[in-house]
C-alpha cells in the first residue's frame, strides 16, 4: 500500500487519473446504490449522468426516447441523476395542481431578451401576479369578442389560396405562421400588419421570419457557450443574420406598438376594443399598485407571439397533412360543414362551430396526436407540500419517495399514446371521441393535455381552440387538401427541440384544390 501511494505521489499524472477514476466510481455507486432515487426503475446509464438525455435532446428525439422508457420500465422512470418521469393521472394531479411545485430552471432558457414572462417565472406567487395581467384577455367571453377578426383572417387565407387555384403546392407551415401573426397582432394590439398579404406577394416579412426563427435561435444559443454564439453571429450571411437578430426584430416590432398604445391611453383615448396591450398596461403587479415595467410588458407580448404563432401553426399544419392522406375524414368534415356554411366564405358563429360533433372530434384527435408541445413539463419537488407549513413533508409518487429538489414531469406525448386509454394510439381516429361510452370518454378527456395542466396551463388555450375550429372550417369548406411535392412520411417525421416539435423538413408542402374543381 505504502509503495503504491509513494508511486502515485511520484507520478502526478497517474495520481490525477487515479483520483478521477475513484471519484467516477464513487459518483456511479452513489447514484446507483445510495441516492434516494436509486430504487426508481430506469436504465443505469441515465441514472448516473444527464449526458445520456442531453444527447437525445440534441438528436431532437427527447420525447420519443422518454416514451420508449415509459413503455419499457413502466409508469415511473428515472431519466437522470435527479430527474423522474411518470405517466399517471393521480401523480399528475398532485404535481401540476399543487402550487408548491415550482417550474424547473429549464424554463429560463425561454426568456425573452433575458427578461421573464409568465411562462418563465418559476415561483408561484410571482407567476400568479403576472398571469392575472393577461388572463382576463383570454377568457372565453372576452376572446369571443374577437371572433370577427379571426373569421376575417380565415377568409383572407381562403382568398390567398383561391388565387392559386390549386395549381401549385404551398408550404403550409409558413403560410399558417403568417396567418397566426395577423391574428395574434390583431388581438394583441388591435392593428393589421398584413402578414398574409405579404406572403401572397412573395414579400419577405422580417417579423414573421423572426417569430419562426426565435425557438431555433433559442436552441442554438442554449447549446453554445456565449463567446461562441457571439462569434457565430458575426457570420455575414443575410439569412443567418436574420436568425441571430430574431429577438431584436421582435422586440422592436412589439415595443413600437406598446409605446403607441401607452401614448394613446395617456392622451385619454379609448380603444374600440380592449386588446392584450391594454390589459397589460393597466395591470398592477402588487396591491401597492406597481405597474408592469415596459420591459416586462414587451417580454410578455413577445412570449405570446412565440407561444401562440408557431405552436398553433404546427398543430394546424399536421392536421392538414393528416387530411391530405385521409379522404374518409375529409368527407365527414365537409359534409358537416356544408350543412352549416351555405355560403363558403361566411364562417358560422362560434356557438355553431363549437357544437359540430365531427369537427370537435377531429380537433381533439389532432391535439392528441399533434400537440406542438408534447415534451416534459418539468416541476421541482418542494420541501413541503403544504403552503402553510414549513416542515419537510416527503412527496410520494407511485410508491417512491422523491426528495425535495427532484425534478419530476410527465409528457403529453406519452399520456396521449397510452394504449390503456386510447385504443390503437398511433392511429388518427376522430371516431374514438364519438363512439366511446360516457366512462371511456371521461377517461380520454382527463388524459388529454395538449395545453399542459393545472396552475400553469396554456394561457391561450381558449384562443387556440377557436382559431383551429375557424381555420379548419374555412379551409375544408373551400378546398380538398392534397399532398404536395416533397411531402411524405419522412419529411413530416416529428422532431422535438425539447419543448416544441416540428416536421423534419421544417416545411409541409400541400396543395389546396378548390372543391369546385373536383
Ligand atoms: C395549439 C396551440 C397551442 C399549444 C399546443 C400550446 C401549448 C402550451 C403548453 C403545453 C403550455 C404550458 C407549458 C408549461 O406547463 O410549462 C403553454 C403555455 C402558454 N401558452 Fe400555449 N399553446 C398553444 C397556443 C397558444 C396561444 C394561441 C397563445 C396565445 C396567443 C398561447 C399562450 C401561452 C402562454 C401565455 C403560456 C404560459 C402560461 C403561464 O404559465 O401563465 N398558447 N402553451
Amino acid at each position: 500500500m505504502h509503495v503504491l501511494l509513494s508511486a502515485l505521489v511520484d507520478h502526478p499524472v497517474s495520481l490525477f487519473i487515479s483520483v478521477t477514476f475513484l471519484a467516477f466510481v464513487l459518483h456511479v455507486a452513489y447514484h446507483l446504490l445510495l441516492s434516494p432515487l436509486s430504487k426508481v426503475p430506469g436504465p443505469w446509464y441515465a441514472a448516473v449522468s444527464d449526458l445520456w438525455l442531453t444527447s437525445h435532446t440534441l438528436r431532437l428525439e427527447k420525447c420519443k426516447t422518454i416514451h420508449g422508457l415509459l413503455e419499457k420500465y413502466g409508469p415511473i422512470v428515472r431519466v437522470g441523476p435527479n430527474r423522474v418521469v411518470f405517466r399517471d393521472s393521480l401523480t399528475a394531479k398532485t404535481v401540476y395542481m399543487n402550487p408548491t411545485f415550482y417550474k424547473s430552471s429549464y424554463y429560463k432558457t425561454l426568456q425573452m431578451n433575458d427578461d421573464d414572462h409568465a411562462m418563465t417565472t418559476l415561483e408561484h406567487a410571482e407567476h400568479a401576479a403576472r398571469r392575472k395581467g393577461y388572463a382576463s384577455h383570454y377568457v372565453p367571453s372576452n376572446i369571443a369578442t374577437f371572433q370577427s377578426e379571426v373569421q376575417q383572417y380565415s377568409v383572407d387565407l381562403v382568398d390567398v389560396l383561391d388565387n392559386l387555384a390549386g395549381k401549385s403546392s404551398v408550404d403550409s407551415l409558413t403560410l399558417l405562421r403568417q396567418y397566426m401573426v395577423d391574428v395574434v397582432t390583431s388581438v394583441s394590439f388591435g392593428c393589421h400588419v398584413g402578414a398574409l398579404a405579404k406572403w401572397a406577394m412573395d414579400a419577405e416579412d422580417e417579423f414573421c421570419t423572426a417569430v419562426g426563427d426565435f425557438p431555433k435561435r433559442g436552441m442554438l444559443r442554449g447549446a453554445l457557450p456565449p463567446w461562441l454564439w457571439n462569434l457565430v453571429c458575426l457570420i455575414p450571411i443575410p439569412r443567418w443574420q436574420l436568425l441571430c437578430r430574431a429577438d431584436t426584430i421582435m422586440s422592436k416590432f412589439v415595443s413600437e406598438r406598446v409605446y403607441e398604445a401607452r401614448a394613446q391611453m395617456t392622451a385619454g383615448g379609448h380603444p374600440d376594443k380592449k386588446t392584450l396591450v391594454h390589459h397589460l398596461l393597466e395591470h398592477k403587479l402588487s396591491p401597492a399598485g406597481a405597474s408592469m415595467s415596459d420591459r416586462e410588458i414587451i417580454a410578455e407580448h413577445m412570449a405570446h407571439f412565440v407561444a401562440g404563432c408557431d405552436t398553433t401553426a404546427i398543430t394546424f399544419t399536421y392536421m392538414l397533412w393528416e387530411l391530405s392522406r385521409r379522404e374518409d375524414i375529409t368527407q365527414n368534415l365537409q359534409a358537416e360543414l356544408d350543412a352549416v356554411m351555405p355560403d363558403s366564405k361566411t364562417v358560422p358563429d362560434l356557438s355553431v362551430l363549437l357544437n359540430l360533433p365531427y369537427l370537435n372530434a377531429f380537433i381533439k384527435e389532432g391535439l392528441r396526436m399533434y400537440s406542438a408541445t408534447p415534451s416534459l413539463l418539468e416541476r421541482v419537488v418542494p420541501t413541503s407540500m403544504s403552503r402553510s407549513s414549513s416542515s419537510a413533508e416527503p412527496f410520494e409518487a407511485m410508491g417512491y419517495i422523491l426528495p425535495p429538489g427532484t425534478i419530476v414531469a410527465t409528457q403529453a406525448w406519452s399520456v396521449h399514446r397510452d394504449a390503456s386509454v386510447f385504443y390503437s394510439p398511433e392511429t388518427f381516429a376522430p371516431e374514438r371521441w364519438l363512439n366511446a361510452g360516457p366512462a371511456a370518454l371521461r377517461t380520454m378527456e382527463q388524459h388529454l393535455m395538449p395545453f399542459g395542466l393545472g396552475t400553469r396551463v396554456c394561457g391561450g388555450m381558449n384562443f387556440a381552440n377557436i382559431i383551429l375550429r375557424v381555420g379548419i372550417a374555412s379551409l375544408l369548406r373551400n378546398f380538398d387538401i392534397l399532398v404536395g411535392s416533397g411531402t411524405n412520411e419522412r419529411s413530416m417525421a416529428i422532431l422535438d427541440s425539447g419543448f416544441v416539435v416540428f416536421p423534419a423538413a421544417m416545411k409541409c408542402n400541400l396543395t389546396f384544390r378548390p372543391r369546385q374543381q373536383r
